[in-house]
C-alpha cells in the first residue's frame, strides 16, 4: 500500500478539507487585496472640458484638468490613496532638449497645484522622465546616433524632479532609467529642502513591448517610430540584473522601488521583495490592461474574477501597491463585498 494511505486506508492528510466550507477558506487565506493597495494612473491634457477616448484602453481617458478633479472626487470617495500623473504634451512643446519637462507652469505642474489644493490628502506621484517632451519619444537627451546620454539627461531629470517637487507633488517616479539618477535627484530635493518628498525608483523597468496602449495614450508612440529602448530599459531575459538596479537605487536614496511591467514579471518582485525587505510597487500595465479588457469585452474571461486574481497574485509575490488601470473598478468591487 502507498505510503499515504495509512493501514486504516484513508489519506494520511487531507488539505481538500480546509477548502471545504467558505469560512474555513476565509479563515487561511493568506493574502489579500485592499484598496489600501491600489495606485491609480491618470492622463491630463491640456485646457478645458475636454475628454479624449484612449481606444486600445477601453474605460480610460485623457483629460483636462477641471475634468480630471471630478474624476477624483470619485477616486477619493473610493478611498483610493494615490494616482500617478502622466501628461499627453502637445507636439508644439515638444523638443530635443526637453525644456517643457521642468517648465513651472508646465502642465503637470498646473496639474499638480490644482489637484493638491482641492485633495491635500490624496497622494500625488509624477513620472520623471523625458519621453512626453522629446520629438523622438526617448526618455533622454539624443546624440547624432540616437544614442541617449545618461548624464546629460540627468541634469535634466534633476529640474524636472525639483519643479514637480515644488509644485507640490508628494513622490517624484523617475522611470527613466539612467544610472545614476536616483542619488541626483535625491542630493537636488534635500538641497531644496524637499525632505519629504518621497522617490518612487522604477529600478527594474523592462524594455517591454506590453507598454504599447500607454505610448498611444500619451501620443508618443509616432515620435519614437520604429525605435526601442533597449539601450536603458532592461532586458526582459534578465532577473539577476534587477538586484543590481535595485540596491543601487536603494543606497541612492530610493524610498520605494518598482518592478514594471507586472504580471509577467511576479517572480522579479518576489526575489527583490525577499532580498531587500523594503516597499516594493508594481506596475499592471497598459498591455496588460488592454489584455484583460479586450478578452472580457469579447466574453472569454470573467473581468472582476480575473483581475481580482491578478491583483492576490501581485499581493502573494509581495507588493505592497499596484498601480493599475483597474484601480477605481477593484475598488468598486471590494465594496460591494
Ligand atoms: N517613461 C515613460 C513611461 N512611464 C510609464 C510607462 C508605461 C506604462 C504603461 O504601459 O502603462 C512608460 C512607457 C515607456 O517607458 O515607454
Ligand atoms: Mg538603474
Amino acid at each position: 500500500m502507498a505510503e499515504y494511505i495509512t493501514q486504516a486506508g484513508f489519506p494520511i492528510k487531507r488539505p481538500r478539507r480546509m477548502r471545504t466550507d467558505d469560512f474555513a477558506r476565509r479563515l487561511m487565506a493568506e493574502n489579500q487585496i485592499t484598496v489600501d493597495d491600489l495606485i491609480y494612473p491618470v492622463f491630463v491634457l491640456d485646457g478645458n472640458n475636454k475628454i479624449e477616448a484612449i481606444p486600445s484602453m477601453p474605460g480610460i481617458t485623457r483629460k483636462t484638468i477641471d475634468q480630471l478633479l471630478l474624476e477624483l472626487e470619485e477616486v477619493t470617495q473610493l478611498n483610493i490613496p494615490a494616482i500617478a500623473l502622466f501628461p499627453v504634451v502637445e507636439a508644439a512643446k515638444k523638443s530635443l532638449g526637453a525644456e517643457e519637462a521642468f517648465n513651472p507652469e508646465g502642465l503637470v505642474q498646473r496639474a499638480v497645484k490644482a489637484i493638491k489644493e482641492k485633495f491635500p490628502q490624496l497622494g500625488v506621484i509624477t513620472d520623471v522622465a523625458l519621453d512626453p517632451y522629446t520629438v523622438h519619444g526617448q526618455d533622454g537627451i539624443i546624440d547624432d546616433k540616437g544614442y541617449v546620454l545618461n548624464d546629460q539627461t540627468i541634469a535634466v531629470l534633476i529640474q524636472q524632479a525639483l519643479s514637480h517637487a515644488k509644485a507640490g507633488a508628494d513622490i517624484v517616479a523617475p522611470s527613466d532609467m539612467m544610472d545614476g539618477r536616483i542619488g541626483a535627484i535625491r542630493n537636488a530635493l534635500e538641497q531644496g529642502q524637499y525632505i519629504n518628498t518621497k522617490i518612487l525608483a522604477y529600478s527594474a523597468k523592462y524594455a517591454s513591448a506590453f507598454y504599447g496602449p500607454f505610448r498611444d495614450a500619451v501620443s508618443s508612440a509616432a515620435n519614437l517610430g520604429k525605435a526601442d529602448k533597449k539601450t536603458y530599459q532592461m532586458d526582459p531575459a534578465n532577473g539577476d540584473e534587477a538586484f543590481h538596479e535595485v540596491a543601487l537605487d536603494l543606497q541612492e536614496g530610493a524610498d520605494m522601488v518598482m518592478v514594471k511591467p507586472g504580471m509577467p514579471y511576479l517572480d522579479v518582485i518576489y526575489r527583490v521583495k525577499q532580498n531587500f525587505k523594503v516597499p516594493v510597487m508594481a506596475y499592471h500595465v497598459s498591455g496588460e490592461y488592454a489584455m484583460l479588457k479586450a478578452a472580457s469585452a469579447n466574453g472569454w474571461i470573467d473581468e472582476k474574477k480575473c483581475v481580482l486574481e491578478a491583483m492576490v497574485s501581485f499581493k502573494r509575490a509581495g507588493t505592497d501597491a499596484i498601480l493599475t488601470y483597474y484601480a477605481k473598478e477593484v475598488a468598486h468591487w471590494l465594496n460591494k463585498y
